[in-house]
C-alpha cells in the first residue's frame, strides 16, 4: 500500500469514534485516524480484540480507547455516549463501520435471521447516528458521520437481509444529510465491494474469486484503501459532501446483475 497522501497531524486535536473498530477494515480505519493524529475510540462487543487492537495503536503512540457495547441495544448505546462525556471523549467523527450477515439464499432466511441483520446494520447504524447527533447538538458542536455499507448496485444476491438493510442505510445517510446539516453535521457513506479482511473466510471462496474475477479492477479492495476514502470524508477537502455515498468497489456498479451475480 502507498503511504498516506494526508498531510501528517490532519486529525490532531480530533476524537474519532469507530464501530467495529477492533478488527479488519475498522481497525484500518483506526490505525489512519491515529497516524494522522487523532484520538481514536474503538467500538464492539468482544472486549478482548478490543484491548489487543488498542494495545497495537498505543505502540505506535496513538491515543485509543475502547467500550465494549453491542450497537444492537439501545441503551448500550446511550451509555456509551453518556460515559464518553464523562471521560471526556466526546466524538468529532463517528464511523459506523460494525455490520455483517450471513450468506444464505432469500428463501431460507427466517424472519428472526432478517431482522438480526436489519437490526445489526440499518437499526444500529441509527442508534448510533442519533446519539452522536444529540451530543453534538448538546455541544454546538459540528461533526462528520460516514457509513460503511456494500456495495449494492447489482443488488447482493444471497444476503438479501444485507442488501436491504445497506440499502435502508443509504437514504438515511442523504435523510440525515438534509435534517442535519444545520446542526453542522455532514453524512457520508462509503460502499465497498470485497475487501480483504479475515471475514471473508465465512464465504465461499470460490464465489468471491468469481465474484472478484468479474470486475473492471479484478482485485479484492484492501482495508487501507476503504480508510483513505474515508479519512477524505471526514477531512476537511469534503467540507461541501454530504448526503453521498463513495463506491470504492473495482467499478463493481458498471457490471449490473450479470450471471456471476446469479442468486444460489
Ligand atoms: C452468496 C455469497 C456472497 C458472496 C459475496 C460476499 C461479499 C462479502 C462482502 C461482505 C463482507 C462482510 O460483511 S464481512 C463482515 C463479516 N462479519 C459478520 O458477518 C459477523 C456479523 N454477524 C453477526 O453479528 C451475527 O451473526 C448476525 C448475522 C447479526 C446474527 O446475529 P444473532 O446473534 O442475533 O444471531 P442468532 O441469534 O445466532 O441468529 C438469528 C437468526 O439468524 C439465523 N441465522 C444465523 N446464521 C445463519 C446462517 N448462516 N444461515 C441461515 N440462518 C442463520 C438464525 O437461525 C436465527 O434465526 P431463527 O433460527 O429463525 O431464530
Ligand atoms: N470485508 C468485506 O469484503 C466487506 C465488508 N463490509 C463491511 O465493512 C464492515 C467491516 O467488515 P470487516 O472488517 O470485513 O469484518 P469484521 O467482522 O472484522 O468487522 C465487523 C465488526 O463489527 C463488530 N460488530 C458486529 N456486530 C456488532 C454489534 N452488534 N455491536 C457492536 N459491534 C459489532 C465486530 O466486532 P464484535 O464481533 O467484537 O462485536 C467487528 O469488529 C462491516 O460492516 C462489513 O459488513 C462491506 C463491504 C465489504
Amino acid at each position: 500500500m502507498p503511504t498516506s497522501i494526508f498531510r501528517p497531524q490532519l486529525f490532531s486535536g480530533r476524537t474519532v469514534l469507530i464501530s467495529g473498530g477492533g478488527s479488519g477494515i475498522g481497525f484500518a480505519i483506526a490505525s489512519l485516524f491515529g497516524e494522522l493524529g487523532a484520538r481514536v475510540v474503538l467500538t464492539a462487543r468482544n472486549r478482548a480484540r478490543l484491548d489487543q487492537a488498542t494495545g497495537t495503536l498505543t505502540e505506535r503512540g496513538i491515543e485509543a480507547f475502547a467500550y465494549d457495547i453491542n450497537i444492537r441495544n439501545e441503551g448500550e448505546v446511550e451509555a456509551l455516549f453518556e460515559q464518553l462525556d464523562a471521560d471526556a471523549l466526546q466524538p468529532d467523527v463517528l464511523i459506523n463501520n460494525a455490520g455483517g450477515q450471513f450468506a444464505a439464499p432469500a428463501l431460507d432466511i427466517s424472519p428472526n435471521g432478517f431482522r438480526a441483520v436489519v437490526d445489526l446494520n440499518l437499526t444500529g447504524t441509527w442508534l448510533m447516528c442519533g446519539a452522536f447527533a444529540r451530543s453534538a447538538q448538546r455541544r454546538e458542536h459540528g461533526g462528520r458521520i460516514v457509513n460503511i455499507v456494500l456495495a449494492l448496485d447489482s443488488g447482493i444476491p444471497g444476503m438479501a437481509h444485507a442488501a436491504a438493510a445497506r440499502a435502508g442505510v443509504v437514504n438515511l445517510t442523504k435523510t440525515l444529510a438534509w435534517e442535519w446539516a444545520p446542526l453542522g453535521l455532514t453524512v457520508n457513506a462509503v460502499a465497498p465491494g470485497i475487501v480483504r479482511t479475515d471475514a471473508l473466510s465465512q464465504y465461499d471462496d470460490a464465489q468471491l474469486r468469481a465474484d472478484v474475477a468479474a470486475l473492471p479492477l479484478p482485485r479484492m479492495a484492501e482495508p487501507e484503501e476503504v480508510a483513505q476514502a474515508v479519512a477524505y470524508l471526514a477531512s476537511p477537502a469534503a467540507s461541501y459532501i454530504t448526503g453521498v455515498t463513495l463506491a470504492l468497489d473495482g467499478g463493481e456498479h458498471l457490471t449490473g446483475a450479470t450471471p456471476q451475480h446469479a442468486a444460489p
